[in-house]
């Protein structure tokens, strides 16, 4: 049976890590965002209202060649979910960074997309797995990971935009609905560093996909 499993949650929430315990766990494949290849991000945080639009196109055009791979292969596991790009894009263009024919523009062509996946042999995910983390966890983890331009002692306007964003998280996981879903608690389980930690959220898990009748 194929299962499709996608992660989301705030910047450094945990969402790659998570995503190859998940897959090594269940023995499927692992899907990950561009980042480190990803030669729009450094320029958007230089200049957020210049580059936000660009940037959105790039990680929707990304997001649309992964979900196709991921298509590909029977069992899979996304480190974000499409759904976050509208949240993100929304954000931005609140925060002043979008002019309103970017929005509409962005807003036409998400949607367009998105009825491109409607017609996939899997159009939804089969569980949305959301790591909750507060601000505190997110600032530490972002510190540990350590991209430069992610740091708020560099950027201290960096401050508001991550306060800011796990503001939408709230409300939009509260909404979501294109699956079943689960909140991981990321300030509870160190589930990098803590192999019992480790193994409560991969319980979590499994035990979610067992009371789906997916595993
Ligand atoms: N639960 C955790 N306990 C301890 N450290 C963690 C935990 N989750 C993530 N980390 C650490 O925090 C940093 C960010 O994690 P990761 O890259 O997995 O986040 P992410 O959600 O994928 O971020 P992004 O959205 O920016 O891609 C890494 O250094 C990782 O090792
Ligand atoms: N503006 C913007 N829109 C997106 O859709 C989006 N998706 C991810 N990101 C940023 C967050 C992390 O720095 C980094 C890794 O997740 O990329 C985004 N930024």
């Amino acid at each position: 049976m194929m299962t499709v499993l996608v992660l989301s949650g705030a910047i450094g929430a945990g969402k790659s890590s998570l995503t190859g315990m998940i897959a090594k766990e269940l023995g499927t494949k692992a899907f990950y965002e561009s980042v480190d290849d990803n030669p729009v991000l450094p320029l958007f945080y230089a200049d957020p209202s210049k580059y936000a639009f660009l940037l959105q196109i790039y990680f929707l055009n990304t997001r649309f060649h992964s979900i196709k791979a991921a298509l590909a292969d029977d069992n899979n596991v996304l480190d974000r979910s499409i759904y976050e790009d509208a949240l993100f894009f929304q954000m931005n263009a609140d925060m002043g960074r979008a002019n309103q024919t970017e929005v509409a523009i962005y807003k036409d062509l998400l949607a367009n997309m998105m009825e491109e996946i409607k017609g996939m042999p899997k159009k939804n995910p089969d569980l949305l797995v959301h790591i909750d983390v507060s601000y505190d966890t997110m600032i530490k983890r972002i510190t540990k990971r350590g991209r430069s331009y992610e740091q708020i002692k560099n950027d201290p306007t960096l401050v508001e935009y991550y306060q800011n964003l796990l503001n939408y998280y709230g409300p939009w996981y509260d909404q979501y609905d294109y699956s079943p879903k689960i909140r991981i608690d990321g300030d509870k389980y160190d589930f990098v560093e803590n192999p019992e930690d480790r193994q409560v959220v991969i319980k979590q898990i499994k035990d979610k996909l067992r009371e789906m009748g997916k595993l």
